[in-house]
């Protein structure tokens, strides 16, 4: 790993608790620490429900957290109110799976694209034409298509077009969640290669939100694996076949390459449901589900503590004086 990487973003000790039903609490993101580094993607992976979406969504400001803060060059963005506020939407952008809902139907594409800069007054109506062009053209979109509506698009039309409009603004850090999983897997490739092609040209920061874990490891510098709101384990992307240690990052990736088997490393798969996030055991969140539960894994919840340069793993096996 480059000795230059620069870190722009980090969380600490972020928890998010959610009020549920019968007066219980949903602890939806526990204790996260995690750094964004400048020009690369933090793929953040795991089952639906496990918390990506809850932690990234902080990033845009859309909800904050119960505890900890999330620093952006050093500014505690969890804090901003009014002017900075607005001011940090220019620095983190957001796509989502699906841009149809958060595009107005009766806008043209010309309109959607420039929007935010127009909500800024960084450009004049009269250059929009030729502003939208550019972009469309930076996402691989012909220029013609400004005139049209997001109903005479395809999936992978409307998610260049929501590349397009997060990228008007220039921000440094974009969050895809989920922003490749609706679309056929030729169409997925096409726009995976068109996300690293930008973040070469731009030096853009991703946050790669996903549950195809052989999908985030195409994309991802840097992986964060999450369990019922825990990282488990964080690790960069090229080590993840060979070096993942925790459990559940090895039955994910025992489900992904289940075909192809390497017969002579043993590989776990997840035998079981995980549990309600409403109703975590004492300990280990992952120990009902994995295959090297001990004694302590039911006491006590394993720290995510450090085991090379760039590798954390929170998992009671690889902790000293554990056994
Ligand atoms: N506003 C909310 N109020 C109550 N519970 C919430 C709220 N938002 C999320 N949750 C709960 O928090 C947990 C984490 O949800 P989150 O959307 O972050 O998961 P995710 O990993 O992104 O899953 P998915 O891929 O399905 O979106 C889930 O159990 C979810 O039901």
């Amino acid at each position: 790993m480059s000795e230059k990487r620069e870190v722009i973003l980090e969380a600490k000790h972020v928890t998010r608790r959610f009020a549920a039903s019968h007066g219980r609490t949903l602890l939806a993101n526990n204790d996260i620490n995690l750094k964004m580094y400048k020009g690369e993607t933090l793929g953040l992976v795991g089952e639906s429900g496990c918390g990506k979406s809850t932690f990234m969504r902080f990033l845009v400001s859309l909800d904050t957290p119960s505890e900890g803060e999330i620093l952006y060059r050093g500014t505690d963005i969890t804090k901003l109110k009014g002017e900075e506020l607005r001011n940090n939407r220019q620095n983190i952008q957001m796509v989502f799976q699906d841009p149809t809902l958060s595009f107005n139907p009766k806008m043209n594409i010309r309109d959607i694209v420039c929007e935010p800069l127009m909500n800024f007054k960084k450009i004049k109506k009269s250059e929009k034409d030729a502003v939208c062009r550019k972009l469309l053209e930076m996402v691989e979109l012909p220029g013609d298509f400004a005139d049209r509506y997001p109903h005479n698009m395809s999936g992978g039309q409307r998610q260049r077009v929501a590349i397009a409009r997060a990228l008007a603004l220039e921000p440094e850090i974009v969050v895809l969640d989920e922003a490749t999983s609706a679309l056929d897997v030729s169409v997925q490739k096409t726009v995976i290669e068109l996300i690293t092609k930008l973040q070469r040209e731009k030096n853009i920061t991703f946050g790669f939100i996903c549950h195809d874990i052989a999908l985030v490891q195409l994309v991802a510098h840097q992986v964060a694996v999450m369990y019922l709101g825990n990282l488990v384990e964080v690790l960069p992307g090229k080590d993840l076949d060979m070096k993942a240690m925790h459990p559940y990052t090895r039955a994910l990736m025992g489900a992904v390459f289940d075909i192809n088997m390497d017969f002579s490393k043993p590989i776990e798969s997840i035998e079981s449901e995980a549990p309600s996030p409403l109703d975590l055991p004492q300990g280990c969140p992952f120990q009902g589900r994995c295959e090297h539960c001990m004694d302590i894994c039911k006491k006590e919840n394993p720290k995510l503590v450090e085991v090379e340069d760039g590798h954390s793993v929170a998992c009671h096996l690889f902790q000293k004086g554990s056994k």
